[in-house]
């Protein structure tokens, strides 16, 4: 199992090309993420083929529906053997609750984290969708919420990192995508930070895509991102 903070997201259009990229990296140095394209091309082959390379998979579905259907898809993540799944935080208390509870009674000890508000959101956006408040304390009350139902952490942006630490404690996973070294496009992402940026503001694991998988040398990508974090 990686100690590394670093969770590579394989956002691949097939499993040849997702297996392709895993062949490169070593699941000492980090862990894998398998999103929306990747498991509805190929399903749970991917899983079997990356945990049988060593790789700790944080599945990142974000499943949001009613409790007893999330509570379903949860378990069935698990008996997997992925080493992290997600729902929607906006989803709410009971399904949260049902998720927490179905691992639970299952003995099933995969990472349960909840997803507060999208990395791609500004609050322009927040506000078209009904949220009148600040982005940031959308962001809080959905990491409290989470907390409150038994899950283990949350998805924000490394800029809300450290108020989430002083709010739910250091050991409350912050997992953030957005991370963004000096050399990468921006692309869709709208609240970012460097990797170093982001462990110093209390993220406990950096989602990083395309600026090692679209990097024309992405072991160069990954090795720098390495040195900004040493
Ligand atoms: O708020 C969120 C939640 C999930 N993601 C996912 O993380 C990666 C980021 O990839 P990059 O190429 O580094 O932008 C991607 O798989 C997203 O689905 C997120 O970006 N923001």
């Amino acid at each position: 199992m990686s100690e590394s903070p670093l969770i590579i997201a394989l956002d691949y259009p097939s499993l040849d090309a997702a297996l392709c990229m895993a062949d490169q990296l070593d699941p000492a140095r980090c862990r894998l993420k398998v999103g929306k394209e990747l498991f509805t091309r190929s399903g749970p082959a991917v899983l079997e083929a990356l945990h049988g390379r060593g790789f700790d998979v944080f599945l990142d579905l974000k499943f949001h529906d009613i409790p007893n259907t999330v509570a379903g898809a949860v378990q069935a993540a698990a008996e997997q053997g992925v080493w992290m799944v997600n729902v929607h935080a906006a989803g709410g208390r009971r399904m949260m609750e049902a998720a927490a509870e179905r691992l639970a009674s299952n003995h099933l000890t995969t990472h349960l984290i909840a997803v507060t508000v999208l990395t791609s959101t500004e609050q322009s956006g927040l506000q078209e969708v009904g949220v009148t408040g600040a982005l940031d304390e959308q962001v809080e009350r959905l990491a409290r919420l989470t907390q409150q139902s038994g899950l283990d952490g949350v998805v924000c942006s490394a800029q809300e990192a450290a108020h989430l630490r002083k709010v739910c404690g250091e050991r409350f996973l912050k997992v953030t995508p957005g991370i963004r070294p000096s050399f990468a496009a921006v692309n869709d992402q709208q609240r970012i930070m460097t990797p170093s940026e982001a462990m110093r503001a209390g993220s406990t694991h950096l989602v990083i895509g395309r600026p090692v998988t679209q990097a024309t040398d992405p072991m160069q990508a990954l090795a720098a991102i390495e040195a900004d974090l040493a």
